[in-house]
């Protein structure tokens, strides 16, 4: 049996495999990538403070206490739909009810909608932790911040976006191509550090000429959630890839390309 017919006979249906279901398969991969996409932009103004109608800095204020109870509901919604659902268990018990071909895209889709559902209810904590006055500096944080965004979409590209993001996997179907089993890679940037999308976000999200309490909230907790996620994603590398990766990780470190093991 191939992979893609193990594909299809797991999801349980001739349907799954008929033209049809190929074509609407590809075109709710697109769709997941649309939202992904908007929900990314999004993501850029929120945190920066810039083009979007509700900011990180914006919207209803609550009480302090509530308020920090309500973003860190919403960021651990995030945090356990976007761990849980990419761990190899969770995929394999999943797959009985929704086809191999769209799994990516439906986890995509889920973390995007827990995105959006945390821009819009986020409520905003606008005490000042510290803004910097001096315009130069001010200027060189927003840029810095700008170069982290550019680093996360740089680095998808480099290690596979299109697969990321669940793209490849609808569009193999479609034209009945069989995915390619994951292969180990330290394209480029990933030859001086083992993570370099989540050190984009890190910077991205640090780098704030004004950093008020609720965006070093936001700030605080997804960096802790990076080392977390970096955690789980390591352990399933080494599943994966075996002596490959743990040699890579004494090669070369996790985040800071200057020192080794950090
Ligand atoms: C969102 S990407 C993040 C990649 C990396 N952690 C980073 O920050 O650039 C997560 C996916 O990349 C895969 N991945 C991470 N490092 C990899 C490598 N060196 N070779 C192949 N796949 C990798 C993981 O298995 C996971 O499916």
């Amino acid at each position: 049996m191939t992979q893609l017919d193990h594909q299809v006979h797991s999801f349980g249906s001739d349907v799954a495999g008929s033209r049809i279901f190929r074509f609407i398969a590809f075109l709710y991969g697109i769709a997941a990538y649309l939202v992904f996409f908007v929900t990314i932009l999004y993501a850029i103004g929120f945190v920066m403070g810039v083009m979007v109608p509700k900011t990180i800095d914006t919207g209803a204020e609550a009480p302090v206490v509530r308020a920090v109870v309500i973003n860190l509901l919403l960021m651990s919604l995030f945090a356990v739909q976007h761990s849980v659902m990419a761990r190899r268990q969770f995929k394999d018990w999943w797959t009985q009810f929704v086809p191999k071909p769209v799994e990516r895209s439906t986890y995509v889709l889920f973390a995007s909608l827990s995105l959006l559902l945390l821009f819009w209810q986020w409520r905003p904590l606008p005490s000042v932790i510290w803004s910097v006055e001096n315009p130069d500096l001010a200027v060189t944080l927003v840029t810095l911040s700008f170069a982290g965004w550019v680093l996360v979409f740089t680095s998808t590209f480099i290690i596979n976006h299109f697969e990321l993001f669940g793209l490849h996997q609808v569009t193999n179907h479609l034209i009945g191509k069989e995915m390619e089993p994951p292969r180990f890679k330290t394209p480029l940037l990933y030859k001086f550090v083992r993570h370099p999308i989540y050190l984009g976000f890190i910077i991205a999200f640090w780098a704030a000429p004004v950093m008020t309490a609720g965006h070093l909230l936001f700030t605080a907790v997804t960096t802790l959630y990076i080392f977390v996620g970096i955690a789980l994603e390591e352990s399933d590398l080494v599943d994966l890839f075996g002596d490959e990766y743990r040699q890579y990780k004494q090669r070369v470190s996790m985040l800071i390309p200057w020192r080794r093991s950090v």
